[in-house]
């Protein structure tokens, strides 16, 4: 089956439990919102999924093949919290480094053309998040996990980045997560939420207030 699946995920920091035997899964063509307070754990459990953070422990199984480390199946992708593209590499040059498959349609987005020559340091913060998201979008692999993509976008490139995240999910499974919760809500097939160290399968709002990621509404 093509599922990206981590089980009993389990890691603390200095004695202290952060993930406690976490569950979750993605299949293609679905985005999974992942949702929590801050300090939840989120980051960690992408790090962990992708392998640049070991687990105290963890059961990993990416298309039906267990794998210690996601990014030694070749079809992961990351987008990390940070920017992670070298700052003297091209535009032009991470497309061919990342994205084979889907080139053609990276290509036609116009901030994409109109950026190709320009040095990753050269472009602005918000430029540079918005064109390293999309090179991780689209790139070859099947399962792709997004960390705060919409951190450090104004409102009209949030909104681009989640069309061109609905566009190629047929052919992708994204695990996403960021504080623009309605962001999050809007494009994500279903919602795990992290919190106590636990995953909880969201149902709707009320779900968000009764975990404590939403205030109580005032009367
Ligand atoms: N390398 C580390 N060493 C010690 N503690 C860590 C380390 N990495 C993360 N933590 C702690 O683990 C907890 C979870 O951190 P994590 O970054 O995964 O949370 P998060 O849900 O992504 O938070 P945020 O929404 O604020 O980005 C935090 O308390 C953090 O301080």
């Amino acid at each position: 089956m093509q599922e990206l699946f981590i089980d009993s995920v389990t890691q603390s920091f200095n004695q202290q439990a952060i993930l406690n035997g976490v569950f979750i899964n993605c299949k293609i063509g679905e985005t999974v919102g992942l949702l929590g307070r801050n300090g939840s754990g989120k980051s960690t459990l992408l790090k962990i999924i992708f392998g640049s953070l070991k687990a105290d422990f963890k059961f990993l199984k990416i298309n039906d093949t267990i794998t210690d480390k996601g990014y030694l199946s070749q079809n992961l992708s990351y987008l990390p919290q940070d920017n992670f593209i070298p700052s003297k590499l091209t535009v032009k040059k991470a497309i061919e480094i990342f994205c084979n498959k889907h080139q053609n349609e990276l290509l036609k987005i116009e901030s994409i053309a109109s950026n190709l020559n320009y040095k990753f340091r050269e472009l602005s913060g918000g430029n540079r998040r918005f064109i390293e998201a999309l090179t991780i979008i689209y790139s070859d692999a099947d399962f792709v996990l997004l960390d705060e993509p919409f951190s450090q976008l104004a409102p009209l490139m949030v909104e681009e980045l989640k069309r061109h995240i609905n566009r190629i999910k047929i052919h992708k499974g994204f695990i996403v997560t960021d504080h623009y919760y309605n962001s999050i809500i809007n494009i994500a097939d279903r919602i795990v939420l992290l919190h106590n160290g636990c995953n909880y399968h969201i149902k709707d709002s009320k779900d968000l207030i009764l975990h404590g990621y939403l205030p109580e509404p005032k009367d």
